[in-house]
């Protein structure tokens, strides 16, 4: 039987999205503002954000700069990241997200806390050395097969500023394989896949929570926090 990251399609998964509502609850499948998940997401973040505060402290001279990946409208941006950095640079494939970005981010932008905004999928994508203090990747890695996540990660790390830090954020599947999901051409990963591909990009897993007081029926989630081994 094939590998269920096999299936995955760059394009399928853009005309998915590219249909969906630019909105919260677009971009979290229907759980937006009406559900418990947009305020819950946000407070588990910051909880974990500031629990590694004593091992994020930015290196001599370095401003905290942020990386929103795979960022949808830059609701993460917008709800939780420009809390902990003084600027941050989003990454995002769908033009209609990217354009809703100008309305969500309005503020944001006005005070000169947004960067730039990379209009192109993260297998694209090339951080430039040593910018990143925080590079954030939230309910989007399940757009990747396994080799190019590696591969993409193996990049962040050089995009890292000394001392800077990948979160991971992603639902966990509790099954053996992963899963194929063929609206959206993703898979979800268990929790031993995302460390076997964690350490196969030399990345240490330095801390990890699961997101609190989600809906039963979601599949869990999980944080991430990582630092390059060498
Ligand atoms: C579930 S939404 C999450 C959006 C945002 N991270 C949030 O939490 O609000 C998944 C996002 O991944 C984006 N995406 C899909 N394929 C991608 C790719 N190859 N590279 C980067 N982002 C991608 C989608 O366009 C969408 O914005």
């Amino acid at each position: 039987m094939s590998k269920p990251d096999s299936n995955i399609n760059y394009e399928d998964a853009i005309d998915y999205w590219t249909a969906v509502p630019a909105t919260v609850d677009g971009v979290l499948g229907g759980y937006g503002e009406g559900t418990t998940v947009p305020v819950m997401d946000v407070l588990g973040s910051n909880h974990f954000l500031r629990k590694l505060k004593s091992r994020m402290i930015p290196a001599d001279n370095c401003q905290k700069i942020g990386c929103d990946i795979g960022a949808g409208i830059g609701r993460v941006t917008r709800d939780m990241l420009h809390k902990h950095c003084d600027v941050v640079d989003l990454v995002e494939p769908v033009v209609p997200f990217v354009k809703q970005m100008d309305v969500e981010l309005a503020s944001l932008k006005e005070a000169g806390r947004i960067g730039h905004i990379f209009d192109i999928g993260m297998q694209e994508w090339t951080p430039e050395a040593g910018r990143y203090w925080l590079i954030w990747c939230q309910w989007c890695v399940g757009h990747l097969p396994d080799e190019e996540l590696v591969a993409f990660f193996l990049r962040c790390k050089e995009g890292l500023q000394p001392n800077g830090t990948i979160v991971v954020k992603e639902n966990n599947t509790q099954a053996l394989e992963d899963d194929f999901d063929e609206d959206d051409s993703s898979v979800t990963r268990s929790d031993d896949k995302f460390k076997e591909l964690f350490q196969r990009a030399g990345l240490k897993l330095i801390a990890t929570e699961r997101q609190k007081g989600l809906p039963k029926e979601l599949y869990p989630v999980r944080m991430y926090a990582l630092k390059p081994l060498d």
